[in-house]
């Protein structure tokens, strides 16, 4: 145990430890889906596809790493789906997929509908919004799936600066990681700081793991998937891989309160490890349109923020949904 209690037992990679060649050949017979959650992305969603289909798809009948790369369009208003497909993506609605499980809004929505429509026995998650990236955050993130059956999940780790309107690199992103769920962790879960970016929303997991976990519906996925494989597998189930930089499209500050009010949600609700969570409502309670329970339309919590306008500051209130999904295994 390193100091002050923090276990350094998370084990760090780098992309360039493995070649696509090498991943194939210790790939086997096992199956690797490449999923891409998109809402009103056209701008960048096709970019991101191209790339990953032609550097690790299977082309000319050639094994590629990539058995697959799957966009899932959540309720996007753009020509995201259109894109994504000329692109060479297969593009799935998170709203059509499992019509009889109902729909919510959100990125954990989207992730975890992508379990019915994809089958790979590794997954590796890739937002839609990335400018500066490269695929070699696919063979980094599989890299240590491939090579180590105790690893379950593998989180990206980046420096992650902010590109400002006119293209100079401001202070650092991430600040929902820095502001709300590093201290969070420091706080309830020390022993996760050796977790470089927490939040990074390129990663892989097993697919049994993620299937046997529960899926917030919004931003709250990636702190989820993070606290559950320590629950499941130990500190020592996640791995996390250097993949250089990457830069993305950014939220304005407003809707980062939204993203940080799911991330607490999520995180509140595994504050304490299994053992001592008997006095909490269960985690994954379902949300609306899950068959088994009917019973409101998931959880909301209320976020009220506040505008100057002629009169005043006025408050500007949003509700935000905090519900999440049952494990995808018991659907
Ligand atoms: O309801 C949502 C919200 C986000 N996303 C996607 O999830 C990824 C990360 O979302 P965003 O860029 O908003 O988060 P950020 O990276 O800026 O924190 C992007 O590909 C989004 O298009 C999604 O599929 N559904
Ligand atoms: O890391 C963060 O603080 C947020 C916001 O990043 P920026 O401040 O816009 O660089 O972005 C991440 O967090 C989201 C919630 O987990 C993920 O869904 C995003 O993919 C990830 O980029």
């Amino acid at each position: 145990m390193g100091e002050a209690g923090i276990n350094r037992a998370v084990t760090a990679y780098r992309a360039s430890d493995w070649t696509t060649a090498d991943l194939i050949a210790l790939k086997g017979d096992r199956t690797i889906s490449v999923v891409v959650p998109a809402r009103d992305e056209e701008a960048t969603v096709a970019a991101v596809v191209e790339r990953l289909v032609a550097d690790l798809g299977s082309v000319a009948g050639g094994r590629g790493l990539v058995d697959e790369v799957v966009v899932i369009d959540s309720d996007s208003t753009d020509a995201t789906a259109r894109v994504a497909a000329a692109a060479g993506a297969r593009v799935e609605p998170a709203a059509g997929i499992r019509p009889d499980l109902g729909t919510v809004p959100g990125k954990g929505e989207a992730l975890w509908k992508s379990q019915f429509v994809t089958r790979g026995d590794l997954v590796v998650f890739v937002d839609a919004d990335l400018l500066d990236w490269g695929t070699h955050f696919v063979t980094g993130l599989l890299g240590p799936l491939l090579v180590d059956e105790d690893v379950h999940l593998v989180k990206a780790v980046y420096d992650r600066p902010m590109i400002d309107a006119e293209g100079r690199e401001e202070e650092a992103g991430g600040r929902v990681t820095e502001l709300v769920a590093r201290p969070w962790l420091a706080l309830h879960r020390p022993e996760l700081a050796g977790i470089v970016q927490p939040l990074s929303g390129e990663w892989a997991i097993r697919r049994s793991a993620f299937a046997s976990y529960s899926v917030p519906v919004g931003y709250g996925i990636e702190i989820a998937a993070l606290i559950d494989t320590a629950d499941t597998h130990g500190v020592g189930g996640i791995a996390q891989v250097d993949l250089g930089r990457r830069t993305h499209r950014h939220h304005r500050h407003d809707t980062l309160g939204l993203m940080a009010v799911q991330v607490l949600a999520a995180a509140d609700r595994r504050r304490f490890r299994p053992v001592d969570r008997r006095r909490l409502r269960p985690v994954g309670e379902p949300v609306d349109g899950d068959r088994r329970d009917r019973s409101g339309l998931g959880e909301t919590a209320v976020l009220t923020q506040y505008a100057r306008r002629s009169a005043g500051f006025e408050p500007v209130v949003t509700p935000v949904g905090i519900g999440e999904r049952p494990p995808a295994a018991s659907c």
